[in-house]
């Protein structure tokens, strides 16, 4: 790097990568000096036009051409290499764009994607491609690249995005999954930058207000196998939204499908129950199924793509190359990325420091602030929920010979004068969801979906039948896989060798910024008194038992509505102090809380 007092410039070769780490104290700004474009993630930064990076981001900016590139602060850490996976990423992306001009063609003839085809037909569906691999082994940052790319075209592509990462940067908050339909590329200015709009109360003029996302809680940072009910559940949800979306829009039917993954994917033990301990990798075959995917991309796990490639006959699956630029985080780093991620849902892009607002020459656009909003809600107002929590009365309170059933997805409420509910309350995350007029159980009905008791009694050889009460059921389907990728990989693999990433309703006035305000009668109180009399049959059964959840269980995996945070609790005043995206009322008074936690340090 060469370095002027009015300028650093970096030199970079054709194809190569300026790769850069930066520290909490960095925030500094790039532009290429050369006539063409260079790429941040497969995003273009137009020549001459600064693009800010903010602290903690570790990515590397792509030039095609030899390029020179200026750095308006160069940061401790920072580097260039001509080893990058560029070139396999573009191979891969082409074959996909092939099958996506196919699909579109065949779907403007009049195919619809179920029918059955001759084999001459070319796919009447955009491909369904999951990226799987270890940690840090750059998924994310594919998926994004690829999505950038389709982007990219100026084809008009709007794809599915899908993170199955709760604790991506690229996700909406940590413990969240999502459905994201992007139509621009997505920027990578920041550690947070999601793979939708961010948050509820994102401006309608910024960037990421026309992409729409949806969001469902998990609640955790990773799939567990005690959570494995729930996940594929709100797994299933999301199969269900992006087909009813591609049977209303073909653009997105032949888009097709991005899936980013954990890294826990790749323990083949993962979802693996007791009454069928040979299965493996139970949950990226739900994920397979619920999605429809006919691609799977592993990075770089031989043994990996080797098992996943006998598992599924029907999936196409190979293997990309590790980029070499990818940054091992550690845990200090991802817990920086987690509280960065929630800052963002409720501030949104932090502002521009003044050295690099004072930058001479033209800035790419960016999103704004966002200016989230505190206020006072009573307990009795805001119920919050735990789902498969295990806290119900022991079983040796039951009738003799009993055993209890509990469903793996049961709701239990949250009291918060229970012992130690305030300490896990404080700081936490949770999701706020809709109650729908037929989600209250009525007294009559209470025990279905929570808790089944069942009488031991043996049957047969000294088995006991149980009867469990069951989800949604789920739809199956084959997707359809094209030769090119298998080409591509093959392509990858040669490269890699050789060298070595709700719809959530906005209320988008913002106000009273980081005031708390105690609104009496609380908001939400009024929603909530108006979801009464919408059940309203003036059914004495209605009283509740404190205990008991008066709500259907499918409200703990349906999609949310959006985020808040508990920052304070009042235990005199049985108050809690919430921070939500947007002002006004919460969209309702029922939240589901997990073990995601937050406090704002800045
Ligand atoms: N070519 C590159 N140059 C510089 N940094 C990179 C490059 N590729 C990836 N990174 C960085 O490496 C880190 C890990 O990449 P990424 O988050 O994509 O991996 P992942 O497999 O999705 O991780 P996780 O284990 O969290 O699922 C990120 O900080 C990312 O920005």
């Amino acid at each position: 790097m060469s370095e002027s007092p009015e300028q650093h410039v970096v030199d970079l070769e054709a194809e190569s990568e300026w790769r850069f780490e930066l520290e909490a104290d960095e925030n500094i700004a790039v532009r290429t000096l050369s006539p063409d474009s260079v790429y941040i993630n497969s995003e273009e930064i137009p020549p001459t036009t600064w693009y800010p990076l903010h602290r903690n981001l570790k990515a590397s900016i792509y030039a095609a051409q030899p390029t020179k590139l200026q750095v308006s602060t160069p940061p401790a850490s920072n580097y260039s290499s001509s080893s990058t996976s560029q070139s396999s990423l573009v191979a891969l992306h082409l074959a996909l764009e092939r099958i996506r001009i196919l699909a579109r063609r065949q779907l403007s003839n009049g195919h619809a994607s179920s029918s059955h085809q001759s084999p001459n037909d070319g796919p009447s569906r955009g491909p369904a491609i999951m990226i799987l691999g270890p940690p840090s082994s750059g998924k994310t940052t594919v998926v994004k690249n690829l999505v950038n790319m389709a982007l990219g075209t100026g084809m008009s592509w709007t794809p599915g995005v899908i993170s199955l990462d709760p604790s991506s940067p690229a996700n909406l908050i940590p413990g969240s999954l999502s459905l994201s339909t992007p139509s621009h590329p997505i920027p990578t200015h920041h550690l947070a930058h999601p793979l939708g709009s961010p948050p509820t109360s994102v401006p309608a003029n910024t960037l990421g207000a026309d992409v729409p996302t949806l969001g469902w809680w998990y609640g955790h940072p990773e799939p567990s196998n005690k959570g494995v009910d729930l996940w594929k559940k709100l797994v299933a949800g999301i199969g269900e939204r992006w087909k009813e979306r591609c049977a209303k829009d073909p653009t997105a039917l032949a888009s097709g499908l991005f899936v980013d993954t954990p890294s826990a994917f790749t323990n083949a033990l993962l979802g693996t129950r007791k009454d069928n301990p040979k299965a493996k990798y139970s949950l990226v075959a739900d994920a397979v199924e619920q999605l429809e995917i006919d691609t799977i991309a592993v990075i770089g796990h031989e043994k990996l793509t080797i098992d996943l490639t006998r598992l599924f006959p029907n999936v196409r699956v190979i293997r990309l190359p590790r980029s070499s630029g990818t940054v091992d985080l550690d845990d200090a780093n991802r817990q920086i990325v987690a509280a960065a991620q929630v800052r963002s849902y409720f501030y949104g892009e932090p502002s521009l420091p003044k050295e690099i607002e004072n930058l001479s020459g033209r800035m790419v656009a960016r999103e704004g602030n966002l200016i989230p909003y505190s206020f006072q809600i009573g307990w009795e107002t805001l119920t919050i929920l735990r789902v498969g929590e295990e806290n119900a009365a022991p079983s040796t309170a039951l009738p003799l010979g009993s055993s209890r059933i509990l469903s793996p997805t049961r709701l239990t409420r949250v009291d918060p004068a229970g012992p130690a509910q305030i300490t896990r309350l404080l700081n936490c995350v949770l999701a706020v969801v809709a109650i729908r007029p037929g989600d209250r159980i009525k007294k009559k009905d209470k025990g279905l979906g929570t808790a089944t008791m069942v009488k031991d009694e043996p049957e047969g050889a000294g088995q006991v039948k149980v009867e469990k009460v069951e989800g949604p059921s789920e739809e199956t389907a084959e997707g359809a896989v094209e030769a090119e990728i298998s080409e591509a990989a093959d392509k990858a693999q040669d490269e890699g060798a050789a060298k070595e990433h709700t719809e959530i309703k906005s209320e988008t006035d913002v106000q009273d910024q980081g005031q708390t305000k105690d609104i009496s009668g609380d908001p939400g109180a009024a929603l909530a008194e108006k979801e009464h009399e919408g059940e309203g049959d003036g059914d004495e059964d209605d009283e509740e038992d404190e205990d008991e959840v008066p709500y259907l269980e499918e409200i703990g995996y349906r999609e949310t509505l959006g985020f808040v945070v508990i920052t304070a609790i009042d235990t005199l005043r049985k108050k809690y102090t919430v921070l939500s995206p947007s002002p006004g009322k919460l969209p309702s008074t029922v939240a589901i809380a997990g073990s995601i936690e937050w406090v704002d340090s800045e």
